[in-house]
């Protein structure tokens, strides 16, 4: 079975740098794909209320009879829960979904700067990790002046931001804060949903040098940048092969080359802008 390497977060938790996202995985899917990619050794799954799938990932951990310790669940608060009683309700909801006595990372899913309710709902999330309900917490699409502010109101340095990163969108500033201040930077849609980015000449070029497929070399690429991957795909030859990672390793020149097909293109909304709930 793969070895999974881990990164430590900024309170000592160590979190997979690879796991298994399941946005848009239909509920009667869900425990299914999970159980595949548990099978071929993810213990990293990433969910969200808004998903509306986290009981059939707590079917899948349950049925798996893995230890809890074994496994990295993440979930996230969803725009609509934001604000500190909210935010406290919505945890326990995910808990109970998820069929969990705790958590290991708990996310805010947006800033969501509408409703401008992030620092209070920041608060909530560092009650749950006073209260030894989560290991670790973290926001998702948070940008640096956010960041700053959590800075200014709050006493807890997230310890991961979730943000859209992946060749097309290598997100420089956001991994250069991220690192100046501790956070761990996660990838969602690390292969850009899988899309043009696994046909650019450059990339098959790479996949055809290291005898590899054009989504390893992507997330290969994530790794050696430092990020945290959760690549989703319900395909159980592309689970395996998402997390077969190990056996090689981009030269500084091919890092070089992939670092050209930045074009600031967001598969996702903005989240100076995306307000919805
Ligand atoms: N915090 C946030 O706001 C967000 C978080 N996320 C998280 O990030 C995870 C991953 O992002 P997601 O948007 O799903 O996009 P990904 O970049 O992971 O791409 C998923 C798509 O790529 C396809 N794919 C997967 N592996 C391969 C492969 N090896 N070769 C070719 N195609 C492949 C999948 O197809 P198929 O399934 O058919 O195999 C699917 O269509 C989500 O599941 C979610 O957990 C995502 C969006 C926003
Ligand atoms: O997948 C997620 O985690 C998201 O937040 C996005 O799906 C987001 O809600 C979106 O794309 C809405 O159009």
């Amino acid at each position: 079975m793969t070895t999974i390497p881990t990164v430590e977060l900024n309170n000592g938790v160590h979190m997979p740098q690879v796991g298994f996202g399941v946005f848009q995985v239909p509920e009667d899917e869900t425990t299914r794909a999970v159980t595949t990619a548990l099978e071929a050794g993810y213990r990293s799954i990433d969910t969200a209320t808004v998903y509306g799938n986290e009981a059939a990932v707590g079917r899948a951990i349950a049925d798996s009879g893995l230890a809890r310790d074994e496994l990295f669940v993440t979930t996230k608060l969803w725009n609509s829960d934001q604000g500190y009683d909210e935010t406290l309700r919505g945890f326990d909801k995910s808990l109970s979904e998820l069929g969990l006595e705790y958590l290991d990372l708990y996310l805010i899913h947006w800033p969501v700067p509408e409703a401008d309710r992030y620092a209070d709902t920041w608060r909530a999330l560092e009650t749950v990790y006073d209260d030894s309900r989560v290991r670790a917490i973290g926001v998702s699409n948070f940008q640096p002046h956010h960041l700053d502010r959590l800075a200014r109101e709050s006493n807890i340095v997230p310890a991961v931001n979730q943000v859209e990163l992946h060749p097309y969108l290598q997100q420089e500033e956001v991994r250069a804060y991220h690192a100046e201040h501790g956070i761990v930077t996660e990838a969602w849609s690390p292969l850009a949903k899988g899309g043009d980015l696994l046909a650019e000449p450059s990339v098959k070029a790479l996949a055809d040098k290291h005898g590899r497929t054009p989504a390893q070399i992507v997330l290969r690429w994530h790794l050696q940048l430092g990020n945290v991957v959760i690549p989703k795909s319900v395909t159980p030859s592309r689970v395996k092969e998402n997390l077969d990672l190990f056996g090689f390793e981009l030269a500084g020149s091919d890092l070089a080359e992939l670092a050209k097909l930045e074009k600031g293109l967001r598969t996702g909304p903005d989240p100076d802008t995306f307000n919805a709930r």
